[in-house]
């Protein structure tokens, strides 16, 4: 099965398209977490835990997983993951010429999808692309305040760059396995795009921490296959951190209950924003 079939299912059986950023800072995890064997998968696991059933898919940030023990984390938390029976998109944005590309895409033995940097041109993505059973999400328009600095330029056509670059992407689509990235930072770029790209589904991160749209997220972020509106609309730390508003879980005297409160919160979080980005499917 493909990634964007088994998406369609688990949005299905979710009714979710929310994707569960899994970004295990280690300057935010909750005392006794530091103390275990591989913390950061052992606050990823809790937090599964609390959020699978609302959880479309898990979005796991390569930066947050540097260093032996970092990978090792990823690899655990991905297993875990795929026990609960939820997709895994690794945000790698990844890209190089074709003979290193070759090295990268091999992550896609144990991942499910992958974002990729387009600027290096098709080559630079084609191991990735011919992965049809993958999911291959392109960087177009970030939602990062300097996404526009390169990213408008316009060029001689006289469109910003980023279109180019989602024309490119549907070009690049042969296998059905590609899909966008757009920040919900840009809503209005986000509705040019679902008008030029029909049939692309989007990864819409930027809900939560940095104020990005919902409602645009959602009605521009996802297309229809089969009935099922597929696409995904990312939340990271406004999920897994939702706890530290709940509870002062830094000290060394944390308890199991003050844990269980933590990540309880954090699955409130992930069923709040589904009931959310719901209201305008
Ligand atoms: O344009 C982009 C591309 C990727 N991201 C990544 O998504 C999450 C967002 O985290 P929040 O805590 O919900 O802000 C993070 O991994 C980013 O690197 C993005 O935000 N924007």
């Amino acid at each position: 099965m493909s990634f964007f079939e088994e998406l369609r299912d688990r949005i299905e059986a979710t009714d979710s398209v929310v994707s569960v950023g899994l970004d295990p800072d280690p300057n935010r995890l909750p005392g006794p977490m530091a103390d275990r064997d591989l913390p950061r998968f052992a606050f990823n696991r809790r937090i599964i835990d609390a959020t699978h059933e609302h959880a479309a898919c898990y979005k796991p940030n390569a930066a947050f997983y540097e260093g032996a023990e970092g990978w090792r984390a990823l690899r655990e938390t991905v297993a875990y993951a795929h026990g609960k029976g939820v997709p895994v998109l690794l945000d790698a944005k990844r890209a190089d010429i074709g003979n290193t590309t070759r090295q990268y895409a091999s992550v896609l033995e144990w991942v499910d999808a992958i974002t990729v940097n387009p600027y290096l041109g098709r080559d630079s993505l084609q191991p990735f692309l011919d992965r049809h059973d993958s999911g291959v999400f392109v960087l177009c328009r970030t939602s990062n305040p300097g996404g526009a600095d390169l990213q408008d330029l316009e060029l001689e056509t006289g469109e910003p760059l980023y279109r180019r670059v989602a024309a490119l992407a549907d070009l690049w689509n042969e296998g059905g396995n590609v899909g966008l990235v757009v920040g919900a930072t840009a809503p209005e770029e986000l509705e040019t795009l679902r008008r030029e790209v029909p049939d692309l589904p989007f990864l819409v991160p930027g809900i939560g921490a940095q104020g990005g749209d919902a409602e645009a997220a959602v009605e521009h972020g996802l297309v229809d296959r089969d009935g099922v509106d597929v696409g995904l609309v990312n939340s990271s730390r406004g999920i897994i951190f939702a706890g530290e508003d709940a509870v002062n879980a830094t000290g060394a005297d944390v308890t199991e209950a003050d844990l269980d409160r933590y990540v309880k919160a954090a699955g409130d979080a992930a069923k709040r924003l589904k009931r959310v980005l719901n209201r305008y499917r």
